[in-house]
């Protein structure tokens, strides 16, 4: 049978869900078997940035050290290819198989891509339209299960409400390769310290409450509170879909000025769902995500995995320039030599024990940059075994099913450790410059008292 492809007549079936910095996400509204419950998750391309053909060509020399021991990544004819089997031979045996769909590549016509874009341009956030365009190049995109939707209704009309939550770092970095000047890592999440830049540059209209050490921690109340915060100052990391549709948060991501922010709007969407008084709707649904990310266990998982980035950019940018062969820029510009000072552990490795401290690292930035669905749907009292799991909500006296699945784990490209090395050296920097105007350093006080 001929593989199919989809043209350019199907590009109407399908309506702008979402997007992220580097995809779009649509959702199908046909019939067709083969779709019906999946959505369609299509590359993107930056106007101003890496062009088509090296996002097309397959791993570099490097990238392919680094995942050597995957060996299937090494046979990709393309970048793509590898991509798509990194997420199901890397991170699915990490977060484990029922809470990963990899998807599959289905062939896409460039006009079907071309015909996509126009169709979803006016749904679009207008910054990420500046931003990037949908990439005609591709040959595939990605077929994966709708995780805001049960695969088979129990009920006709039957509901399904989904959160979506990205949690980002859930630990407090340990390395000794942080430099003194940035101890503050130690004791305040990546997060919160990101929280200051993202403000000064407008892409946030407020600071975040959401602490993702609250959201990581096993404890029930912290769970209960880091979810509470994440419905006042959701941000990108905090969305909820009825039936696949946005209910509260902000498509697309990025700057969240647009919110879909409204109390009493959200309350009466939840009557759908949840059997309780008016005013108390939003309490009992967050009560039923945080009860359901403390059964699920899951973060503890996502944790480990967090975990791999073991020496902090601050000790793996060290091992990433020996991996590449290259003179180490990090330790010419702090003045260290390479062979005896601060880092000459760390460069003094055989290129095994670098590929490792980097391969790690990049796994580590996938872990802490994904999210987690967990959705949910009604069980009537005489409803056969369900194959989910399922919670009691005791305030409300219902049942749920509820299932939870991680999106977006794609894989960070080995070029990125410079960047990541300059965006932390930014954001620490930003942090210690807002707290020295807040309260100057001891020392510049002696200094303008003498004065
Ligand atoms: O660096 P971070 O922590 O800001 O994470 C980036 C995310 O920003 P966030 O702070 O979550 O708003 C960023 O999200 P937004 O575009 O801000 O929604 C992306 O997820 C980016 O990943 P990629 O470039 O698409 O591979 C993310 O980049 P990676 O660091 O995961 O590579
Ligand atoms: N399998 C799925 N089921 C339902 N919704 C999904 C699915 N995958 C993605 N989405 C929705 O589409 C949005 C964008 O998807 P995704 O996070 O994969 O994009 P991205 O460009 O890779 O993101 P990032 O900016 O983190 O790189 C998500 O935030 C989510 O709301
Ligand atoms: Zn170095």
């Amino acid at each position: 049978m001929a593989e199919l492809i989809l043209e350019a007549k199907n590009a109407g079936d399908w309506i702008y869900r979402g997007e992220g910095a580097a995809n779009l996400i649509l959702s199908y509204t046909g019939s067709s078997p083969r779709f019906v419950g999946k959505v369609l998750r299509v590359q993107k391309v930056k106007k101003n940035g890496i062009n088509c053909e090296e996002l097309s060509s397959a791993l570099s020399v490097h990238e392919c050290l680094l995942w050597k021991e995957d060996c299937d990544l090494l046979s990709a004819p393309t970048r793509e290819i590898a991509e798509h089997l990194y997420v199901q031979h890397v991170m699915r045996p990490l977060l484990g198989s029922n809470h990963v769909d990899a998807g599959i590549r289905v062939l896409v016509s460039r006009d079907f891509l071309e015909a996509l874009g126009k169709n979803i341009l006016s749904q679009r956030p207008s910054w990420r339209v500046d931003d990037a365009d949908v990439n005609t190049q591709c040959d595939y995109a990605l077929l994966i299960s709708d995780h805001s939707v049960f695969p088979q209704a129990l009920h006709d009309g039957e509901l399904s409400i989904s959160v979506e939550i990205k949690p980002k770092c859930g630990f407090l970095p340990c390395s000794r390769y942080i430099s003194e000047e940035h101890t503050i890592k130690r004791s305040m999440t990546r997060f919160k310290l990101h929280q200051t830049l993202k403000l000064l540059q407008k892409k946030i209209p407020q600071l975040s409450q959401y602490d993702p050490m609250d959201m990581f921690s096993g404890s029930k109340e912290r769970i209960l509170k880091s979810i509470k915060d994440l419905y006042s100052t959701p941000q990108n990391n905090f969305r909820v879909f009825l039936n696949g549709s946005l209910v509260f948060g902000s498509l697309g991501g990025g700057k969240y000025v647009t919110n879909v922010h409204n109390d009493k709007a959200f309350e009466d969407e939840l009557k759908s769902v949840i059997e309780a008084d008016d005013g108390t709707l939003t309490t009992c649904f967050l009560e039923l995500v945080s009860e359901a990310v403390f059964r699920s266990g899951l973060l503890n998982r996502l944790l480990e995995v967090q975990k791999l980035d073991v020496f902090d950019i601050e000790g793996a940018i060290h091992a990433y320039y020996d991996v590449v062969s290259q003179p180490c820029v990090v330790c010419k510009k702090l003045g260290e030599d390479k062979l005896s000072g601060r880092y000459s552990s760390l460069h003094s490795l055989p290129l095994d024990g670098s590929l490792k401290i980097v391969k790690e690292y990049l796994i580590s930035a996938t872990a802490k940059d994904l999210s987690l669905m967990i959705s949910f749907r009604t069980r009537e009292k005489g409803d056969p075994k369900s194959p989910y799991n399922v919670i009691f909500h005791e305030s409300t006296g219902q049942s749920f099913d509820y299932k939870v699945s991680f999106i977006d784990l794609d894989m960070k490209p080995l070029e990125k450790m410079i960047y990541y090395y300059e965006l932390d050296q930014k954001i620490l920097r930003c942090y210690t410059k807002m707290m020295e105007t807040i309260k100057p350093p001891e020392n510049s006080a002696k200094v303008e008292e003498k004065t």
